[in-house]
């Protein structure tokens, strides 16, 4: 259960609100076949997705989780992803379930709403706009907007300082243990959702305050505060 009813509330975005897996995969295939290389698929993408597009097209050129160093064709492969995305960025992308009643919800409760997010701010905006996101956040930080991705704290306790919330009222929504990293290391409350891209990671592993099926519960968990 939360210790508190937050002052704050911030977002993830792919994994959390949106599953945009099918839509990253598709530029991932494109860049790849830009390259000569074969396609990796959606299952393999999904596994790659929450540290960035720089490390999701070294993971895509290595097929290595971690990969060291810039791979051969880094640039190359990074342009035509970043491309190809801008192109494709709501072909098949969609809300989970619960996220717009959900959200909606918080922000009629009067609760101040973030998204945080490690993906490059070329795409955030559009991609919150284009599934109707937009209205329900009061402040979007993108990846390359920090100097510090999560899990690192810093995008998280610049946003709490943004608006002069301590972190101990904010609570961080997240699908990843980039999410439940970030926010322990912010002193951030933490919620968790069960589906995104956090892959074979034990949920209870990560320490949250409490997990959510949707987002749609969280309203009723602020209210009982
Ligand atoms: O890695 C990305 O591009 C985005 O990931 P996030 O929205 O889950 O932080
Ligand atoms: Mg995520």
């Amino acid at each position: 259960m939360l210790p508190a009813r937050p002052g704050l509330v911030v977002f993830d975005l792919d994994g959390t609100l949106v599953d945009s897996a099918p839509d990253i995969a598709q530029a991932v295939d494109i860049m790849l076949g830009r390259l000569g290389l074969p396609e990796a698929g959606e299952v393999r993408v999904r596994g790659w997705v929450g540290n960035g597009v720089e490390m999701l097209v070294k993971r895509a050129l290595t097929g290595a989780v971690r990969p060291a160093g810039e791979p051969p064709r880094f640039r190359e492969a990074l342009a035509w992803f970043m491309d190809a995305y801008a192109e494709h960025m709501c072909d098949r992308s969609r809300l989970y379930p619960g996220v717009r009643d959900g959200l909606a919800r918080i922000k009629a409760g009067g609760f101040p709403t973030a998204c945080v997010t490690n993906k490059h701010s070329r795409f955030t905006q559009t991609l919150l706009e284009q599934l109707g996101l937009a209205p329900y956040l009061d402040f979007v930080g993108s990846g390359d907007q920090f100097a510090q991705h999560k899990p690192h704290p810093e995008p998280l306790l610049k946003t709490a300082a943004h608006f002069g919330i301590a972190p101990a009222q904010s609570l961080m929504v997240g699908d990843s243990a980039n999410d439940a990293e970030a926010a322990h290391r912010a002193g951030f409350m933490l919620a968790l959702v069960p589906y995104g891209y956090h892959g074979a990671v034990d949920l209870a592993a990560l320490e949250p305050d409490v997990v959510v099926k949707s987002i749609a519960e969280l309203p009723g968990l602020f209210e009982a505060l």
